[in-house]
């Protein structure tokens, strides 16, 4: 038995230039499961009008975080990856990576791992919570390449693991090294979601109206915005902290019809509550990426010291660290 893990992403651009950001934008938001509107207004929508009017902002943000090695989201992959197969022996499986749009692309690494001689898959969706745009997706392309494939005859998804222990742990142990009890308040800040995906994951139950703030729902299992309070529940728990010491927000919206509280309108209320240093996690981001540095490191940051704040701290994602490695080999064993 010959098992391989693939660990898969969204995607980056290949370059941070207009040409190649377009290019990723328009397959990533052409996406049915992305953009999940009738087919012909997802075209003029995502054709005429998101994809022309966002391309040139979003390749002045991709030139701002691109480094010497590329894209941060795809460096960090492959570091994760080359610390994996440090530990291939004990884990059992060779690891290799994939984003979802964009390269490399899941066609080309699955022929690599089929080619290998690999008869066990498991795939794992670098998203702990759930949603239909991220993991759902990531599923439906895995299984359509996977048709032709020889060798590989048993698959495994992991869903999500936004209550796994280890990953809290890997995450609380990056908030520990911030000094957390030195900040006046800490904000989870979720990548957000148009409010219409959430709904419709448990029809009858408004997003809007849920307790699943208070506590996790009997229908919370799939819900994005239910698993997301329960991680940040379950990391506050781990860290000591009370009710009051921090909140949850979504950040990243494409329209005022998506998941909110929205991070900046909540940087601004905690602002005028008195809350001056805040200690900012992001755990839908397990890789940091333009939504980290950029959004949150960047962009809040220099917003909320403009409104009179004193400190905007990022926790770092987890990366390559050793934490998230052991993490990985033990929800994926
Ligand atoms: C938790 C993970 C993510 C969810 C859920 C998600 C949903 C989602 N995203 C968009 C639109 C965009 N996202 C973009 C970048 C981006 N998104 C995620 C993760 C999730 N997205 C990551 C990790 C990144 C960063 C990629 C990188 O190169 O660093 C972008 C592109 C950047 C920009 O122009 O702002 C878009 C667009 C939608 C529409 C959506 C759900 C419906
Ligand atoms: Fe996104």
């Amino acid at each position: 038995m010959k098992r391989a893990l693939l660990l898969i992403n969204i995607g980056t651009p290949e370059k941070p230039e207009r040409e190649a950001v377009k290019k990723y934008l328009s397959e990533f938001l052409n996406d049915e499961l992305v953009i999940d509107i009738p087919w012909l207004l997802r075209k003029i929508l995502v054709n005429l009008i998101i994809v022309p009017f966002r391309t040139n902002k979003s390749t002045d943000l991709y030139k701002r975080l691109w480094t010497e090695d590329g894209s941060p989201l795809l460096v960090y992959q492959n570091k994760l990856v080359d610390k994996l197969n440090q530990r291939g022996d004990e884990s059992g499986f060779t690891t290799y990576s994939a984003m979802r749009y964009g390269s490399p692309s899941i066609k080309d690494v699955l022929w690599e791992i089929d080619k290998s001689g690999c008869d066990e898959l498991i795939v794992l969706p670098m998203y702990p919570q759930y949603a239909t745009s991220t993991t759902l997706s990531t599923e439906r392309a895995v299984n359509k390449m996977l048709k032709g494939m020889q060798n590989i005859n048993k698959v495994r998804f992991v869903k999500q693991f936004y209550n796994h222990p280890d990953f809290i742990e890997a995450f609380v142990s990056k908030i520990r090294s911030y000094d957390y009890r030195n900040y006046d308040h800490i904000l989870f800040s979720y990548h957000g979601l148009p409010d219409r995906q959430v709904n419709k994951l448990h029809p009858g139950v408004k997003s809007h109206t849920c307790s699943c703030h208070k506590e996790f729902p009997l229908h919370g299992k799939e819900c994005y915005k239910a698993t997301c309070y329960e991680t940040t529940r379950l990391m506050a728990a781990q860290l000591g902290v009370d009710n009051n010491s921090y909140s949850v927000s979504f950040q990243s919206r494409l329209s005022n019809n998506w998941l909110s509280p929205f991070t900046d309108a909540m940087l601004e209320s905690l602002l005028k509550k008195g809350k001056k240093k805040i200690l900012v996690v992001a755990p839908s981001f397990v890789t940091d990426c333009l939504e980290t540095i950029v959004e949150i490191g960047w962009e809040y940051e220099s917003h909320f010291k403009s409104l009179g704040g004193e400190k905007l701290q990022l926790v770092e994602s987890l990366n390559e660290s050793d934490e998230w490695v052991q993490a990985i080999i033990n929800i994926t064993n």
